[in-house]
């Protein structure tokens, strides 16, 4: 387990942006509609991704269609799901999907079984369920248990668990085979991943993010493999400011230093 020692530094260099939603660019909230990013943020993001050629993606447990409404008006690579969906710079969809048969059965036997846990709710999402206990904290050892029956019971399923949540994904997925895949594809090839995520599904990210060299960032309190901490969503925020503003002042220092050898050589 990597020491977590320190905020990040203010980096430099060709990085490629890898943002988890829930946590790290909005806060937390009663209920998963409440959430936003604040159009402050999301402008914020947009700067980034063009001052990175485009090597931006959210990375997130919701779905890609959530996400769009989430970053509106701004178009991000995406993967959804935990990775089960991913769209590419070129806006091509990777989608990995569980049988029909099994998405139904999951669904009317998850339906059910909530029902009968008052203040729990079932987030469909195609191929995965979240079972959310925020609101029934009692609940979190019956969803944990029917999580762990269907997921013996089905092995195509892998369990995940979240902030007050217990997910149901497709076995294999994870953020970190999501990220692998954009590393592998321009804009972001070549360039040193940044992955910021506050939960449990982003582990597997930043184990990832680290094996490439990157640099990993955990919002909030709890065990980790990343390698820096900040304390909360508004440091994220602060920091993106930062950072975005020392990323700025660098290209602006690149430039004049590229347009003083133009002006050089041509005067020779
Ligand atoms: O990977 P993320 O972007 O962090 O998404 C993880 C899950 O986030 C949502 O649930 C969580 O956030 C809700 C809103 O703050 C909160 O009410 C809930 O308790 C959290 O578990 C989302 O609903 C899930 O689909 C995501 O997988």
């Amino acid at each position: 387990m990597a020491e977590v020692v320190s905020v990040p530094p203010l980096l430099s260099g060709n990085l490629a942006f890898f943002f988890d939603l829930d946590g790290t660019l909005a806060e937390i909230k009663p209920h998963p509609d409440q959430v936003y990013i604040p159009a402050a943020v999301r402008t914020l993001l947009q700067k980034m991704s063009v001052m990175s050629d485009g090597a931006l993606a959210l990375i997130s447990g919701r779905s890609m269609a959530e996400l769009d409404k989430l970053a509106t008006p701004f178009h991000f690579p995406l993967a959804g799901v935990h990775g089960a969906e991913r769209r590419d710079i070129n806006d091509k969809t990777h989608i990995v999907t569980l049988p029909a048969p099994l998405v139904k059965t999951l669904h009317e036997e998850l339906s059910v079984a909530l029902a009968a846990l008052p203040g729990t709710e079932l987030e469909a999402k195609g191929m995965a369920f979240a079972l959310h206990y925020r609101q029934a904290p009692e609940a979190e050892e019956a969803i944990m248990l029917l999580a762990q029956t269907l997921t013996e019971r089905y092995p195509e399923l892998a369990l995940q668990p979240g902030k007050c949540v217990v997910e149901l994904k497709p076995l294999g997925i994870n953020k970190g085979a999501a990220i692998r895949a954009f590393m592998q594809e321009a804009p972001f090839l070549g360039r040193t991943p940044v992955f910021i995520g506050d939960d449990l599904t982003d582990e597997a990210g930043f184990k990832q993010v680290n094996a490439l060299g990157g640099v990993t960032v955990k919002v909030g309190a709890g065990e980790t493999l990343a390698t820096y901490r900040l304390a909360n969503v508004r440091m994220v925020y602060h920091w993106l400011g930062k950072l975005t503003h020392h990323i700025e002042e660098q290209q602006k220092t690149e430039t004049l230093r590229g347009e003083d050898y133009e002006s050089l050589s041509g005067s020779l």
